[in-house]
């Protein structure tokens, strides 16, 4: 049987669902493919049940230090199986809203199978055929398994089998410093766990140094051990007592752990999609795109974490978008992951909007830093939460090219910060609107404030103040 829907749509994850549901909504016949778990790795493997275990990690650490807020401090009893129940019901919770019946439901006809391409015009899918005008390809990334001597002989935790733990690993060794060792580390330390963490290069090195400092300070006051420039090269032992060999220039460190969690990075889930066939270009890393998203050939585009740029759910929702727009109405589309943000949910949070002063000044950019304490923030105050900063990053006349938040709420600060960053705001629009007293989100605003309070010392402004005070 032949299917000739307008989309084809290979991968339900949230790049794949979201193209889906647009065009069902738009009444455009649609196939969409899924080969796993319906929502991909953002419900399943990866945001969702990271979120949910760091939500659980924050409340045992409340009860570590009530004592701030005149109440008795306790060490928490932690039930980890009751904890992953917590994580597998949070993700049973949304499931409904990504899966088949919902989709089916919107009229989207859901293969689950795996989609192969045959030919440029052409998918195969749980033996149907699939002949679409265009193709939107969404299959996502997959935990990379690097080339470390013993890692073959030994068990190893990946973001796809992390969750799944019912009982807090005695110690928890990470392989590598980015969002996801970070993220997993602060959070099984919280639960119980000793941990380790070894990354290769800095830990959150893609950050500005001074905010990614503070989540660092902090981690290793709770009692994560991170050791930065140590590449791991070699593990052995045996289930539950694991030896983690690693270099940092002529030194060897050597960790025993319980478990290992290998967190390096992503690669592209290329691998049997029949790219060849239909001459779609991709190497080790990704599906080639072009700023249009469109991929080699002409009927097929590659969005989210498959397409190369930053790998984050709201890109891939953001990718969805833009090939709709594309698909549909034959506008014209560019990507423009300049002003993406992020934000790493370790606690204090680390949120990033723009380029961070040092990629500024790398492009050639004359730009000034203003950052402003939490701890001059009088909500912070009251909720003991001072420790962290905003940094704002500022061009000519005072444009906003760039902001960096690290502290409580930083995620949700950054949606302010990202929104100005987006509109090509300057400084004077973040200081000129109107911010609810007392929230977090009034440091932004105060540190747009902090850079015209030069303005009022010049001699000029206080000779006009002068002159006005004469009239009366
Ligand atoms: C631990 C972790 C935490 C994360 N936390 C965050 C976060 O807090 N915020 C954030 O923005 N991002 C986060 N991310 C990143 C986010 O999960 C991804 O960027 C996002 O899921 C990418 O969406 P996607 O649609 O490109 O791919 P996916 O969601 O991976 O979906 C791809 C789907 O395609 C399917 N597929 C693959 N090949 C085929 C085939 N041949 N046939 C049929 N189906 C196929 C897969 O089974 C999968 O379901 C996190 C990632 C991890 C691993
Ligand atoms: N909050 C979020 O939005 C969030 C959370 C988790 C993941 N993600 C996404 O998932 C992507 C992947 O995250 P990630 O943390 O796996 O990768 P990453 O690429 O960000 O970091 C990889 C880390 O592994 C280290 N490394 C590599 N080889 C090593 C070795 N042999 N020994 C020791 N360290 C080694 C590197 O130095 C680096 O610290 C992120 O880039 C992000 O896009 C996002």
């Amino acid at each position: 049987m032949v299917l000739e829907p307008d989309i084809c749509v290979i991968g339900a994850g949230s790049g794949g669902l979201t193209v889906a549901a647009a065009a069902a909504a738009f009444g455009v016949p649609v196939v969409l493919i899924e080969r796993g778990r319906m929502g991909g790795d953002c419900l399943n493997y990866g945001c969702v049940p990271s979120k949910a275990l760091i939500a659980a990690g924050k409340r045992a650490e409340a009860f570590r230090t009530a004592i701030r807020f005149g109440i008795t401090s306790a060490e928490p009893d932690i039930d980890f199986a009751a904890v992953n129940a917590h994580v597998r019901g949070v993700i049973e919770t949304i499931a409904p809203n990504d899966s088949v019946e919902r989709f089916e439901g919107l009229g989207v006809k859901v293969v689950q199978a795996d989609a192969r391409f045959v030919d440029a015009r052409t998918v195969e899918a749980g033996g149907e055929a699939i002949r679409a005008r265009r193709f939107v390809i969404a299959a996502g990334s997959s935990p990379l398994v690097p080339a470390i001597e013993g890692l073959d002989q030994v068990p190893f935790l990946t973001n796809e089998t992390l969750f799944e733990l019912t009982e807090a690993p005695k110690h928890l060794v990470v392989v590598g410093g980015g969002p996801i060792g970070l993220e997993m580390a602060a959070a099984h330390r919280r639960l119980g766990s000793e941990v380790t963490v070894l990354a290769a290069g800095e830990a959150l090195a893609r950050d500005d140094r001074e905010l990614a400092d503070v989540v660092l300070k902090r981690l290793r006051a709770e009692g994560v051990r991170i050791e930065t420039g140590a590449r791991v090269v070699r593990v052995g032992g045996e289930a539950g007592a694991l030896k983690v060999h690693a270099e940092r220039g002529k030194e060897t460190l050597l960790v025993e752990g319980s478990h290992l969690l290998i967190a390096v990075g992503r690669k592209p889930n290329v691998d049997g999609l029949g790219l060849e066939a239909a001459s779609i270009d991709h190497d080790k890393a990704s599906i080639k795109v072009g700023r249009d998203l469109r991929t080699s050939n002409r009927r097929a585009y590659a969005i989210g974490d498959i397409a190369g740029g930053p790998q984050f759910t709201h890109v891939a929702n953001y990718h969805a978008g833009l090939v709709i727009r594309a698909i549909l109405f034959r506008l014209p589309v560019r990507t423009r992951h300049e002003t993406m943000p992020r934000v790493t949910y370790t606690d204090p949070e680390l949120g990033q909007v723009g380029r961070t002063e040092a990629e500024a000044r790398e492009a050639g950019l004359d730009v000034s830093a203003i950052t402003w304490p939490y701890a001059e923030n009088d909500r912070a105050q009251a909720e003991r939460a001072t420790e962290g900063l905003v940094k704002l990053v500022v061009g000519r006349r005072g444009k906003l090219i760039g902001a960096g938040v690290v502290g409580a709420g930083a995620g949700e600060i950054t949606n302010l910060l990202s929104l100005a960053v987006a509109k090509g705001m300057s400084l004077s629009d973040l200081q000129g609107f109107v911010s609810p007293y007392p929230t977090l989100s009034e440091i932004g605003k105060r540190a747009a404030t902090a850079y015209y309070s030069p303005y009022a010392k010049k001699p000029l402004v206080r000779r006009a103040i002068g002159f006005l005070r004469r009239f009366g």
